[in-house]
Order: structure tokens, then sequence, then C-alpha cells
């Protein structure tokens, strides 16, 4: 068996799945540094949940998560957690390869995990040289700590621009943005069109968390708290929720 169809079967895709219901299911890979926080955002879309103590991903973990998109469009993102060493690593294209969507992620206080994701795109690039590119995304998190912001918005949206990137500022911590972001790539890739007040439900959805936090962090982490012992699913590789 090679790698991609190892990979595929853990993740219960084969090639013969095309005629499934679910064929709207999409591989989304979200690529950055070691500590960017991307396993927190993901752990935040599938299980609305947060951890604060740092566990390193090593090589690649798989979730999946169901959408309800508008006109009754049902979609599985398949969303991949790429460790932040794997730039390092053998494997890292053949995790790229077939992507649907790369969301690059840097963390908002930390510069060197922008500028690194130069890297990180041209590894995508050079993966789909020749081929149809994937969605892409910028993602800067951890806006909840914006007093220690080290990249300026301009940076950011410039690298957006140059590469044709969609912009996002999210914080996994608060919640603010993370389902608004997904929803997007999700409708994207499926040919949905979201309204201007669906894309404002999504956004209102998350904002007050957000407001609550700047204004009372004891609060907020109680909540946090209250959330993670309602969680059972800790240290879980897939979720399906619609
Ligand atoms: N304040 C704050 N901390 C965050 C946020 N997201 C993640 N963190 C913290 O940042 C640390 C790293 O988060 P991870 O999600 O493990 O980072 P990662 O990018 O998956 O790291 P690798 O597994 O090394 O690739 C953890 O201590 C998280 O609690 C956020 O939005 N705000």
């Amino acid at each position: 068996m090679t790698d991609m169809e190892e990979i595929k079967k853990q993740v219960g895709q084969s090639d013969s799945d095309d005629d499934e219901p679910e064929n709207l299911q999409y591989k989304v890979i979200l690529l950055g540094n070691g500590t960017v926080g991307k396993t927190s955002i993901i752990n935040r879309f599938c299980e609305d949940y947060f951890a604060k103590t740092y566990k390193q991903t090593i090589g690649v973990d798989f979730y999946v998560k169901r959408l309800e998109l508008p006109d009754n469009i049902f979609t599985a993102l398949q969303v991949w957690d790429i460790g932040g060493q794997s730039i390092f690593s053998k494997m890292v294209t053949t995790y790229i390869y077939e992507a649907n969507a790369v969301i690059f992620a840097y963390d908002i206080t930390n510069h060197q995990s922008f500028a690194d994701l130069e890297d990180w795109h041209q590894l995508v690039l050079k993966t789909f040289e020749g081929k149809e590119p994937p969605l892409m995304a910028l993602m800067g998190n951890k806006i909840d700590l914006n007093h220690m912001q080290a990249v300026k918005q301009e940076e950011h949206e410039q690298f957006a621009e140059e590469n044709r990137l969609y912009n996002f500022y999210v914080s996994a911590k608060t919640g603010d943005q993370i389902e608004a972001c997904f929803y997007k790539i999700a409708a994207d890739l499926s040919g949905v069109k979201l309204s201007k007040e669906m894309i404002e439900s999504q956004q209102k959805a998350v904002k007050p968390n957000i407001i609550d936090y700047m204004n009372n962090e004891a609060e907020l982490e109680k909540a946090e708290e209250e959330q993670q012992k309602k969680t059972k699913k800790k240290g879980k590789k897939t979720c399906a929720i619609f």
C-alpha cells in the first residue's frame, strides 16, 4: 500500500468513494510553524474546545466535520492538522497532495511565524506545479492577544493580496471568526454563494465571546472550564456534527 493509500484508509476515504452520498467531501489542510495554534483552531472548529496546554502534533492528525450550507447542501470537511515540524519531513508533500484548500496559519504575536509562511507557501506551489492550485487562505491566529500584535495588518493584507489568498483573523481561544472562516471555505469549495446576511450571522454568533473576554477574562476562563468538562471527546481524532 502506498503512503497516500494508507492515509486515505485512515480518514475513511478511498478512490471508490465517488458515488457515496457524501461526495461533497473536501480536504482542508492547515500549515504553519509549531505553536501558531493549528490544533487549537481545529479543536475549536470541530469540538468547540480549547486547551491551554501545548501538545506538539507529530506528523499529521485528521478530523472530519460536516456542515450544512444554504439550499440543503451538506458538505464534509476533512481537516488535516499537519505538525509544524513536518516542513523538515519528506512526508510533507504527501500530506499537501490533493488538498482542496490550504490554510496558512500564523500567530499574530510572533513575526517569525508570519515570515516563515513564505516557505510554506512555496512548498504548496511546488507540490501543485502544473496542476490546478487549491483554494488558499491566510489565517492570523490569537487575536485575543492583539495588544501583543507583532505583524502589522498591512503586512498581513499585502501577503494575502500578492498571493491571492483569502485573509482571516481568528482566535482559537475565544472562538472568534473560526466558524465563519471554515464556513466560507466550505461554501466556496461547494460552489455555494453566501448572502451578506448568512456571513453576518456566522460572525455575530462569535463576536460576543471576544467582547466578554476583553472585559472579563476570569469569566471567560470559568466558562471555558465548564465547556471543557462537558466535552467528553478530548483526544478524539475525528468528529462529525450536523
Ligand atoms: N491566547 C491564545 N493562545 C492560543 C490560541 N491558539 C492556540 N493557543 C495556544 O498556543 C499553544 C500552541 O497551540 P497548538 O494549537 O498546539 O499549536 P500548533 O500550531 O498545533 O503546534 P504544532 O503541533 O507544534 O504544529 C497552546 O498553548 C495553545 O493553548 C489563541 O487563539 N489564543
